[in-house]
C-alpha cells in the first residue's frame, strides 16, 4: 500500500477529488519532454539536455467540477530500444507514446513500446503521437497505420509550434479519468476496494486503524 499512503497525502495537498497517473514513452529525442513542458508551461525552450533520470510533474485541473491532481511521468527513452523499470508502469492510468515524423525508426520502434506497455498495462488507453510536424507539415498527409491497426487515437503534433498539444494531453487526461472510473482490469478495481476500504474502517474508529493497515499491507 505504499503509493497508496502517498496518494492520499497528496490529495489532501493539493486538495484533489481524483488523482491520475500518465505516463510517457517513445524512443530518445523524440520530443517527451519538450512536449510536456510544452503542456505544462505553454513554453518551449529548445535544446535541452535530454532526460536522464525520471522527472514527475504534477498538474492540477478541474473537470466536471473535480479538482483532479494529474501525475505525469517523463523518463529517458535512451538510444537505443531499452525496457521500462516496472515501477515506471505501476499503476499507470493512460500512456502518452510519442515518435518523432523525421526518423523513422522511432515509429518502427512503436510495436515494442506497445507490447512492454501491454504486459504491465493491459486496458489502459494509449494515445499515439506523431511529434515535430513543424519541421515538413506534409507528413501530415502520410499514413502512419500502427495506431489504426491497434485501434488507438492518433494525433500529429509538434512541440514547438505548439500544434495540438494541449488537445493531446486534456484527451489523455480525460481517457485516464474514465479509465479509473470504469475500468475493468482486475487489479485496478482490487486496488480501488482496498483503498475504498481503508477510507471506511478510518471513520468508522479511528483507533483501528493500525490493525487494519497491518492487515492490508499483508494482503
Ligand atoms: N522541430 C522540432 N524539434 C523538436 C520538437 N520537439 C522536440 N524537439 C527537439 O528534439 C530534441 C529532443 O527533445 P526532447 O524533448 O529532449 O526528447 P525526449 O523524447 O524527451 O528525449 P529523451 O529524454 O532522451 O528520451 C530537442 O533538441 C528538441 O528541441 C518539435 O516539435 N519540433
Ligand atoms: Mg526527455
Amino acid at each position: 500500500m505504499d503509493s497508496g499512503g502517498i496518494s492520499d497525502l497528496d490529495l489532501d495537498k493539493y486538495d484533489a477529488d481524483e488523482q491520475v497517473k500518465i505516463i510517457c514513452l517513445g524512443d530518445s529525442a523524440v520530443g517527451k519532454s519538450k512536449l510536456m513542458e510544452r503542456f505544462l508551461m505553454d513554453g518551449y525552450r529548445p535544446q535541452q539536455l535530454s532526460t536522464y533520470a525520471l522527472t514527475l510533474y504534477k498538474y492540477t485541473t478541474t473537470i466536471n467540477g473535480q479538482t483532479v491532481l494529474v501525475d505525469f511521468w517523463d523518463t529517458a527513452g535512451q538510444e537505443r530500444f531499452r525496457s521500462m523499470h516496472p515501477s515506471y508502469y505501476h499503476k499507470a492510468h493512460a500512456c502518452v507514446m510519442v515518435f518523432d515524423v523525421q526518423r523513422k525508426i522511432t515509429y518502427k520502434n512503436l510495436p515494442n513500446w506497445y507490447k512492454e506497455l501491454r504486459e504491465y498495462r493491459p486496458e489502459i488507453p494509449c494515445l499515439v503521437v506523431a511529434n515535430k510536424i513543424d519541421a515538413d507539415i506534409k507528413v501530415t498527409q502520410k499514413s502512419f497505420n500502427f495506431a489504426k491497426k491497434q485501434g488507438l487515437p492518433f494525433y500529429f503534433v509538434s512541440a514547438a509550434d505548439g500544434t495540438n498539444v494541449v488537445k493531446v494531453f486534456k484527451d489523455a487526461i480525460q481517457m485516464a479519468l474514465s479509465y479509473k472510473k470504469n475500468s475493468s482490469d482486475f487489479m485496478d478495481e482490487v486496488m480501488r476496494e482496498l483503498e475504498n476500504f481503508e477510507l471506511e474502517s478510518k471513520e468508522e474508529s479511528s483507533d483501528k486503524e493500525e490493525t487494519q493497515e497491518g492487515k492490508l499491507d499483508s494482503a
